[in-house]
């Protein structure tokens, strides 16, 4: 193993998780979802404790190891998620209730979310996550924006595409189009990027004000 590799393991197996988080990603895997690494759960928390977030939004629910994540540190926040699976959404809501999350903190949208995020308020979000199908990625990415407060951020994990973004010889369609937004994001000054490798690769896009 190289160093970089032991780094990124070290950094893996680092944060703790709630009991819920762990019962939520082992669900996750059972029903073949690929949930966001500890790492990235450990940075959504952080992110939503750091902007004192009080409206979040979430594409792609999942059973809810995000959702978790995301309202660990933040005891104010409202969490939106929208799903397009009915039965990946019955489960997150199930998951939801059991970590004792009041139902008054979650608004649980199932529908695709090219067809809901239209709807949602402009500038109302202070975190956007973005993890659902990346080949629609830059598509709920101009949604993200528009609903994103000024100083707010969009998050993005899975941005390599399971290592293949790196990987010039690969141009299947989640590594097009992860690339077409990280080449987006970096020439925007509307945007502060910053990209990790944590997990499967983390984008985080600051929303600059003006
Ligand atoms: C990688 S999983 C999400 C994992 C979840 N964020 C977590 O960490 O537990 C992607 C999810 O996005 C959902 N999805 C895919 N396309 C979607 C769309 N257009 N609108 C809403 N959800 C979508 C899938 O059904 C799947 O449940």
């Amino acid at each position: 193993m190289s160093k970089l590799e032991r780094n990124w393991q070290y950094a893996e197996q680092y944060p703790g998780e709630t009991d819920a988080i762990v019962r939520a990603r082992r669900l996750s895997l059972e029903l073949g979802l690929e949930p966001v690494s500890r790492s990235t759960a450990a940075q959504l928390s952080a992110l939503t404790a750091l902007t004192r977030a009080q409206a979040v939004c979430e594409v792609g629910t999942g059973v809810g190891v995000s959702g978790l994540a995301l309202l660990r540190y933040a005891p104010e926040a409202t969490l939106t998620s929208i799903e397009i699976e009915p039965e990946h959404l019955r489960e997150a809501r199930g998951v939801l209730a059991e970590a004792g999350v009041p139902s008054s903190r979650l608004r649980l949208v199932e529908g695709d979310a090219r067809h809901v995020m239209p709807r949602l308020n402009l500038g109302a979000y202070d975190l956007v996550l973005l993890d659902a199908d990346p080949g629609q990625l830059l598509e709920h990415f101009e949604h993200a924006l528009g609903i994103v407060r000024p100083g707010g951020c969009i998050v993005v994990p899975g941005i390599f595409a399971h290592g293949r973004v790196p990987d010039p010889a690969a141009r299947d369609e989640a590594a097009v189009a992860c690339r077409d937004l990280l080449a987006l994001v970096a020439e925007s000054p509307a945007i502060a990027p910053m990209l990790s490798p944590t997990g499967d690769g983390v984008l985080t896009l600051v929303r600059l004000d003006g």
